[in-house]
């Protein structure tokens, strides 16, 4: 993206899954990644919600989707497809599944990325059975063939299956059993209208407020049978970058740390201390977001400077601190993206303690310093 692109991107945290897609490891290794590491998928199954009931958050969609469902199940129908966009992290999968669930249906899993060929999607679609639910995740990366078959399938339940190559090829037209593709993007913008068009409902998954992760935080101590108070829920929440899937992340190293230093319950003290060895501070940063903002604050006097030259100063490549640190530091207000560079705000040097320059006093050296 351009080094002047402001909020609106990464607020959304497409970098994020951007940067997952791209860069792999940076993105993936961090305890407060928002992509899922090969730990969040063997024990995130046993923390799923199972029900809309059971689903924290996300109001607006949990009411929109019940009325969908409920319509729906009336009607003996089979339900609308539904369009799930928003960061990792944030439930698409689990509410794909809850979807399955509510509606009695089975559901078969796949991603954009599976899908390479025309061919690939028409297997799928073909042994598909009535009512069940295909659930596509990173649609966005589906091949252009393959997202044209899907059209046809999601409009009329069809598909051509082209036979042979060339001048004799021929279409054979092929029915399905009505189905609910449940499609989930972090890049809603990246899809092509007429596959937009298709979905007769679509719910943008927002990041969770404080409250909202407390609960995820319960209710997975309760399941993991972990011993937590409020306060320490608080904390583990407070830290959780908006993204259950960090918030359990996040819990599940606290209680490595309360079994190991303590009797195996989480309070405030507990969690704090285990975080601080795992280098997250007080609002989810970690060390590499907090030596971009060190190094603009510390060297630069705040800024502007520009991308490449910041990224130097922490030693990390430029595509790393553009689409792993930044998208998240935009998004707590703590450095903003300008047409002359990167430039700190009031909140990065409240957040690190130290003390903006006076207007038009230099780099601010010396006040930072005390000086
Ligand atoms: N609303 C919620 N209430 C409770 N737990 C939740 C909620 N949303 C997500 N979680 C938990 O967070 C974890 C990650 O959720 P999920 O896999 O559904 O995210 P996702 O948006 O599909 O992520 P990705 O895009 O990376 O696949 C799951 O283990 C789930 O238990």
């Amino acid at each position: 993206m351009n080094w002047d692109d402001t909020t609106d991107e990464a607020a959304s945290g497409q970098e994020a899954a951007d940067a997952a897609e791209r860069l792999g490891g940076p993105e993936a290794e961090r305890l407060v990644g928002a992509v899922a590491d090969g730990e969040d998928q063997a024990v995130e199954a046993a923390l799923r919600p199972k029900d809309l009931g059971e689903f924290i958050g996300q109001e607006k969609v949990r009411v929109q989707l019940d009325l969908v469902l409920r319509a729906a199940r009336a009607r003996g129908a089979t339900a609308d497809h539904v369009l799930l966009s928003g960061a990792p992290g944030l439930g698409k999968t689990t509410l794909s599944m809850i979807i399955a669930a509510e509606m009695g249906a089975p559901i078969r899993i796949t991603s954009g990325p599976a899908i390479q060929h025309a061919g690939d999607l028409a297997a799928i679609l073909s042994s598909l059975q009535e009512g069940e639910v295909l659930f596509l995740d990173e649609i966005h990366r589906m091949s252009r063939p393959a997202e044209e078959m899907l059209y046809m399938a999601m409009e009329d339940f069809r598909v051509d299956v082209i036979v042979g190559k060339g001048p004799g090829a021929t279409a054979i037209p092929l029915e399905l059993p009505p189905f609910t593709l449940v499609g989930a993007t972090t890049r809603a913008g990246l899809l092509p209208p007429p596959l937009r068009d298709r979905f007769g409902f679509t719910a943008h998954m927002e990041f969770y407020e404080p409250a909202e992760l407390e609960r995820v935080v319960h209710r997975s101590a309760l399941l993991l049978d972990v011993g937590i108070d409020a306060e320490g829920a608080a904390e583990i929440a407070g830290r959780s970058r908006g993204t259950p899937r960090i918030a359990n992340r996040l819990l599940r190293r606290v209680r490595d740390y309360a079994q190991v230093k303590a009797d195996g319950a989480i309070n405030r003290e507990i969690a704090g201390a285990a975080l601080k060895v795992y280098e997250v501070d007080g609002r989810g940063l970690d060390r590499l977001d907090r030596a971009v903002l060190e190094a603009l604050l510390k060297l630069f006097g705040g800024g502007p400077v520009g991308l490449s030259t910041l990224a130097v100063a922490v030693g990390e490549e430029r595509e790393t601190v553009e689409e792993v640190a930044e998208p998240f530091l935009v998004r707590e207000g703590l450095l903003a993206r300008t047409p002359r560079g990167r430039v700190a705000t009031p909140a990065a040097w409240a957040h690190l303690g130290l003390v903006p320059p006076r207007q038009g006093a230099g780099t601010g050296q010396q006040d930072l310093f005390g000086s």
